[in-house]
């Protein structure tokens, strides 16, 4: 189980840039990643956020349900809408950071599962 959060600021959602593995390498995602044995998705979103991105966030609606993952194998991801709670996001484990308004949504190379999350987050950003 994969966990991503489509984190809103200002209208805005914010993209992060894969450096790793090579094959997803400068691709753009939901901060996130895999949930622990033992930790529910909300709680591994919110460790994930804080290891990635060194800020605390508040988790909001679920976006959509089980999204299939382009690349993974039977693996599925689960995506949160979230909002800052403590400090600014930095790239601690990502090649960049991009905060997107609407009509930029597209101007990032998303990972191909994500393309219809994107456009399920778009009523969030007015
Ligand atoms: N975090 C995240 N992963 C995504 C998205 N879309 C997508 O296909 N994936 C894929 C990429 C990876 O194969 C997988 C997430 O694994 P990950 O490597 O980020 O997980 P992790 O942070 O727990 O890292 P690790 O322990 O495996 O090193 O899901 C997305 O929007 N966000």
């Amino acid at each position: 189980m994969v966990v991503g959060a489509a984190i809103i600021a200002g209208g805005r959602l914010l993209a992060a840039q894969r450096g790793e593995p090579p094959e997803l390498a400068g691709g753009w995602e939901f901060p996130g990643g895999k949930v622990d044995p033992g930790e529910s998705d909300r709680d591994a979103l919110i460790r994930e956020c804080h290891e990635e991105l060194g800020v605390k966030i508040a988790l909001g609606d679920r976006i959509g349900g089980d999204w299939p993952l382009a690349l993974g194998v039977g693996s599925v991801l689960r995506v949160w809408t979230a909002e800052l709670v403590e400090g600014e996001p930095q790239p601690l484990e990502h090649l960049a950071l991009r905060w997107l308004a609407p009509h930029e949504l597209y101007d990032v190379a998303w990972l191909p599962g994500d393309l219809p999350i994107v456009e399920a987050i778009r009523p969030y950003l007015s």
